[in-house]
């Protein structure tokens, strides 16, 4: 078990919504626009976790580590942006026991943030379109600040905001960038087992504790 943490910060794709549907619908979209080959959506999984720029890279090469040739870069990215600006919520979904999971933190006057590396201008429509918004008094997205996760940052950021000790907080995520991040920060690091992580099983990357969904909480923290 973990202490009941004063400040929640939780991760957004793979975490609180599966966003892969409608990330893979785009993609498929700008690659007919572009004359290239679709991909699958347990591909477009396996590249969620870094910023939609790094996916649509790794979607036009179809390959996570590669890069695509500049040109081909610029011509994709507008298609992607303006395809995810209007199709980003149509096909994503809240995972079960998150609204309960939510509650049963705020409910123990846990402090909630949302720490993402999806761009702002998606995360904030997304999280308002599934009703989730009104929840976190903070969020900070992958360009909310000059370094996003794995970095430290944006979590020693947020808990700057609350003004809580990075040691009073918890990070709860899918991905090692998450577990990263929340090493580097001094934050205790709570896993979904359900989420992304590249293809992964996030229990090769250590988290403190791996639950199966966030209403499992009451198995996770110690009240008080
Ligand atoms: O890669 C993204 O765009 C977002 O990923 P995250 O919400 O899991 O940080
Ligand atoms: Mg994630």
């Amino acid at each position: 078990m973990l202490p009941l943490p004063e400040l929640a910060l939780i991760d957004l794709d793979g975490t609180l919504i599966d966003s892969v549907p409608d990330l893979t619908w785009c993609v498929n979209a700008m690659l007919r626009e572009l004359g290239l080959p679709e991909r699958s959506e347990s591909a477009v999984r396996r590249w969620v976790g870094n910023g939609v720029e790094r996916l649509v890279e790794r979607a036009l090469v179809d390959d996570i580590e590669g890069m695509p040739e500049a040109d081909l870069r610029a011509r994709a990215m507008p298609v992607f942006m303006e395809l995810y600006a209007a199709h980003g919520a149509e096909r994503s979904r809240v995972y079960p026991g998150v609204e309960d999971g939510l509650t049963y933190l705020a409910d123990r006057g846990v402090r909630l943030g949302c720490v993402t590396n999806k761009a702002e201008r998606f995360t904030l429509p997304l999280l308002e379109a599934l009703g989730l918004r009104a929840r976190f008094e903070l969020v900070v997205s992958g360009d909310s600040l000059p370094e996003r996760k794995p970095s430290p940052r944006p979590l020693l950021y947020a808990a700057e905001h609350f003004r809580v000790a990075p040691s009073a907080c918890t990070m709860i995520g899918d991905s090692r960038s998450d577990v990263a991040a929340a090493r580097a920060a001094g934050f205790t690091i709570v896993c979904v087992s359900y989420g992304y992580n590249h293809g992964k099983d996030i229990r090769d990357e250590r988290p403190d504790v791996v639950i199966d969904s966030l209403a499992d909480f009451a198995q996770v923290f110690a009240a008080g």
